[in-house]
């Protein structure tokens, strides 16, 4: 125990600017990659491992234990071969999101491609929803964001149609050509129906009624899991709406909500000064403290 609290004063008076600026680069690179692999399954797993490697190394710093020093120097190179092997689709997506990259701002903010188009986009999906939730008709609607979907499109039947809620209505008319499947929209247009898309396998042996997904809600978030669109999701069943982004499902919501959820999905961030920020900050950590006091 001396002998750690002797090492972390050492350490401590190692302490100066240069290692302040190397922490932060450090810690800027670890940001920016797990921003670029926000939404896909990877994300958890990185930053578990990412955790696990700051905590390791640290006792692996910090003691002189010969067997664990052992164990952790044979498992780091182990684990930086697994996770590239099982995560590679996910990996590759986001050296594919990195290469999108036009600013700085973009490498921190993740840029909405044809924010302006969804407005109307959003409007019409909304009021689609409601009237297909009311006459208790299946709807599947994957928006595309930033990740690109042609893979999907390519298993439907290609269009080029107006988002509006009759166009929609219309697709999902049911025992109609292009109404089993889901609609895909990117670039503030509808570009295929019908489409297949990989279905997710959570919740499949789920009993309780409320988890349970049959296969256009495993649909939804099956495609979810794989890129960042957003997909609505109208039940056949119960006329209920739900909506999978970022490998997550909201079941059960109101058109209303529906809206204020896309339209915030698809809102243009703001740039927000330094300054703001940092007063944002002190707010925060400030109300944390008289919060905790209170308590
Ligand atoms: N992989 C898929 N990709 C796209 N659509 C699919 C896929 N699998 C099923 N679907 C759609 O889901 C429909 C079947 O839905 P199912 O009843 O199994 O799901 P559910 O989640 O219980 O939805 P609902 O509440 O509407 O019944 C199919 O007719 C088809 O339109």
């Amino acid at each position: 125990m001396q002998q750690l609290i002797s090492e972390i004063l050492f350490l401590g008076q190692r302490f100066n600017k240069k290692s302040i600026i190397d922490i932060l680069l450090v810690a800027c690179i670890i940001y920016v990659f797990l921003r670029f692999v926000r939404g896909t399954q990877a994300n958890t797993l990185i930053r578990g491992t990412i955790i696990i490697m700051v905590v390791l190394g640290l006792l692996f710093v910090l003691t002189d234990l010969p067997a664990f020093s052992w164990l952790i120097g044979s498992l780091v190179p182990i684990l930086l071969i697994v996770v590239p092997v099982v995560f590679s689709p996910e990996i590759r997506r986001a050296f594919e999101r990195m290469g999108r990259v036009q600013s700085l701002h973009d490498l921190f903010f993740a840029p909405v491609p044809y924010a302006e188009e969804m407005n109307s986009v959003i409007k019409s999906v909304v009021v689609a929803c409601s009237r297909l939730a009311e006459r208790n008709h299946g709807a599947l609607i994957v928006m595309q964001r930033s990740d690109d979907l042609q893979k999907y499109i390519q298993t439907g039947v290609e269009m080029d149609a107006i988002v509006s809620p009759e166009t929609l209505l219309q697709i999902f008319y049911p025992n109609t050509p292009l109404h089993d499947g889901a609609v895909i929209i990117s670039k503030g247009r509808i570009t295929a129906a019908a489409c297949v898309m990989p279905l997710s396998s959570r919740n499949v042996l789920d009993k309780s009624p409320e988890r349970h997904m049959g296969l256009r809600h495993r649909a939804a978030l099956g495609i979810s899991e794989t890129n960042d669109s957003v997909t609505v999701v109208v039940s056949e069943e119960s006329g209920s709406i739900s909506v999978a982004y970022e490998g997550k499902i909201k079941r059960g919501i109101s058109a209303d909500q529906l809206c204020i959820l896309l339209t915030d999905l698809y809102s243009i961030p703001q740039p927000v000064s330094f300054q703001k920020r940092l007063k944002d900050f002190f707010v925060y950590i400030w109300e944390k403290i008289v919060k905790a006091n209170k308590e």
